[in-house]
């Protein structure tokens, strides 16, 4: 059930759009160093803050209670790698009861999924984003930044689906040349399973990636490219903004996604709000500078939610569409200490 947003505070940003979705970080440490959100050679091994650095759990659930007033239902546990930090299920349970959060899920990238996945599942999380850029062994090795096994993020799926998790997403970042050949591999291998893979556009996010647009596969090229082994339709919206385009096979064998951030940008109806594991809200994926929300945390739900009232009303990102453009922010956060 919805909790009641508070009368005075269900705000829209500047270009009228409302809040609904929350994408918390809760550590900035990762066991990958994937070259398109944390390269090795920018990223020191031991990277990450210190414990104290990060929200308590108890500022945690203000925070959530603060959003949930303000009509925010869809909650998503990131990171760095949320697996990574200590607790996870007793986190997840004190946010899964929170009144008006009706969907909560989580990304990660599935290496310590199969330890991990049971406990997360009793703990109340709803639904899991699993990545995976490569099924050839040596390929997803170096992806990773040799840190990486495939065959441990596949153990982690097969642990989800025997804990009860279903119909995951599978979410690949595809660069021409490194790993675009593995797209029908990733289709075929999931396809009939209830999973979803999805296509994720590589985006020019963060300081230190290397993007290069000519990387960038255009969804509709990848879309063509497996509609002509398994053909597609084209699905509708299951609601207003949502990210991925669906495509359902028409031999029913399930469906697939493709997020197109670069070539077909959906910030006319973002309503996504990002926050670091240090307490800081970002409004969009490609701001330069995080809001410090630590002072407000500590004051309560009801503190916290006319601060990301106010906050929110000030917004007028909508990066992707001015991607380029003399208007487009030069300096980005980081991808992994927001969460994707
Ligand atoms: N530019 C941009 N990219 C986004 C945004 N939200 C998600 N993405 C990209 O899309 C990827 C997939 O996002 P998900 O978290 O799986 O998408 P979602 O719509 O929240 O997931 P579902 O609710 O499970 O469909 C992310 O890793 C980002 O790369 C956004 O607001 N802006
Ligand atoms: C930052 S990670 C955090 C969660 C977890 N570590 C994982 O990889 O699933 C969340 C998502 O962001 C995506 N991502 C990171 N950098 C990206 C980029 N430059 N372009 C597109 N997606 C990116 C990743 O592929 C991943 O699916
Ligand atoms: S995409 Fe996820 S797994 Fe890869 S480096 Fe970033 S945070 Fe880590
Ligand atoms: S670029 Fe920013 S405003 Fe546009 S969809 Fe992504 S997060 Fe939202």
């Amino acid at each position: 059930m919805s909790a009641q947003p508070h009368p005075l505070l269900a705000p829209l940003d500047r270009l009228g759009r409302p809040l609904r979705d929350l994408r918390l970080s809760v550590i900035e440490a990762c066991n990958f160093r994937c070259g398109y959100c944390m390269p090795a050679d920018r990223v020191p091994d031991d990277y990450g803050l210190d414990a104290a650095g990060r929200l308590s759990f108890d500022e945690i659930e203000a925070l959530v209670r603060g959003a949930a007033r303000l009509g925010v239902s869809k909650l998503r546990i990131t990171g760095g790698e949320p697996l990574l930090r200590k607790g996870l299920p007793a986190l997840v349970a004190r946010l899964a009861r929170i009144d008006g959060i009706d969907d909560l899920a989580m990304t990660t990238n599935g290496t310590l999924l199969a330890p991990h996945a049971r406990a997360l599942r009793e703990a109340g999380l709803r639904r899991l984003t699993v990545s995976l850029d490569a099924l050839e062994p040596a390929l997803f090795r170096s992806l990773s930044g040799g840190r990486g096994e495939v065959a441990d993020v596949l153990a982690g799926i097969a642990a989800a689906e025997a804990a009860g998790f279903d119909a995951l997403k599978i979410n690949c970042v595809v660069q021409r040349g490194v790993n675009d050949d593995q797209a029908l591999a990733l289709v075929e291998r999931f396809r009939g399973s209830g999973h979803v893979v999805r296509f994720i556009e590589y985006m020019d996010v963060g300081t230190c990636n290397g993007w290069r647009r000519d990387r960038v596969v255009p969804s509709a090229e990848l879309r063509a490219r497996i509609h002509a082994r398994w053909p597609l339709r084209a699905l509708d919206a299951q609601y207003r903004g949502e990210v991925a385009e669906r495509h359902a096979f028409i031999d029913g064998g399930g469906e697939v996604g493709f997020v197109s951030s670069v070539t077909a940008p959906f910030c006319g109806d973002c309503h996504r709000a990002r926050v670091s594991a240090d307490g800081r809200l970002y409004t969009c994926l490609f701001s330069a500078e995080g809001i410090d929300l630590r002072p407000t945390l500590a004051q309560g739900e009801l503190a916290v939610a006319e601060r990301l009232a106010g906050l929110w009303r000030a917004r007028a990102d909508r990066y992707s569409e001015v991607r380029g453009s003399a208007d487009a922010p030069r300096r980005h956060v980081e991808m992994f200490l927001i969460g994707g």
